[in-house]
């Protein structure tokens, strides 16, 4: 996508409904090829695709989930797994309250990379940012050379946790999204406190009035942020 775009934040106006009680940001990254965009694509549209264009620098997608009664609004950047585009994709670890580790089944090189992404997550994602380890392609029975019990052992050694899927196939891809969601929510606490000033009838009223252009695909600075009206203070911005 076009990285000279910005993100606009635009308050629904009053007589728009709000569809969702809270906003979750969430990253997927991995080596090139592992299958991310596939991973959201499943997810998102519910859709397959065998060809492989690489993604250029970043793009997301908005899924609305629901979790013990709330509606989620999960958005997801898919980052560019190849090296030219870090600069951009690091820019978006800051803001993430989850990040999907991907590695490809078929792919040793994918599954020991991950030490090298884990890394980038402990540099630039929050402290409290919620991992999970993804071990795609599951399908590839005849392909496979990593194994479940080591996927399982690397998750452990981070203290992740642990699903294989298949966008292909649709195996553990809903279910990885909302354990995600759900760990989120769960670990970071961040339901709205119901004696804060922006909180009305237990509902933010800040970040979540905001919509998102189409063509977004850069992070908001803080200065953009307050302007925007997102509220620091709840922890959904
Ligand atoms: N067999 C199988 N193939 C898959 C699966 N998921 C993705 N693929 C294939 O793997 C290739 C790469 O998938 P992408 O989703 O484009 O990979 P990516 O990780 O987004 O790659 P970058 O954008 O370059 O970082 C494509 O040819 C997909 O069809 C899966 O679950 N099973």
């Amino acid at each position: 996508m076009n990285s000279n775009h910005r993100i606009v934040g635009r308050r629904r106006s009053s007589h728009e409904a709000k569809q969702y009680d809270m906003l979750l940001r969430v990253l997927l990254i991995g080596d090139s090829g592992v299958g991310k965009t596939c991973i959201l694509y499943r997810f998102v549209e519910d859709d397959f695709t065998m060809s492989h264009i690489s993604t250029i620098g970043i793009d997301f997608k908005l899924k609305t989930v629901e979790v013990n009664g709330k509606r989620i609004r999960v958005q997801i950047w898919d980052t560019a797994g190849q090296e030219r585009y870090e600069t951009i994709t690091k820019q978006y670890y800051r803001r993430a309250q989850g990040v999907l580790l991907v590695y490809d089944v078929t792919s040793e090189k994918s599954f020991t990379n991950i030490s090298k992404w884990a890394n980038d997550v402990d540099e630039y994602a929050p402290e409290d940012v919620e991992r999970m380890l993804i071990a795609n392609k599951c399908d590839e029975r005849d392909w496979r050379v990593i194994s479940k019990q080591q996927g399982q052992k690397l998750a452990d050694l981070y203290g992740m946790s642990f699903f294989e899927t298949s966008a292909y196939r649709n195996v553990n891809i809903k279910e990885a999204f909302l354990a995600l969601t759900n760990n989120i929510i769960r670990r970071q606490g961040i339901i709205p406190p119901s004696d804060h000033s922006c909180v009305k009838d237990g509902k933010c009223i800040h970040d979540l009035d905001m919509d998102l252009a189409a063509d977004d695909v850069s992070p908001l600075t803080d200065a953009e942020e307050t302007k925007t009206g997102a509220c620091s203070a709840c922890s959904l911005a």
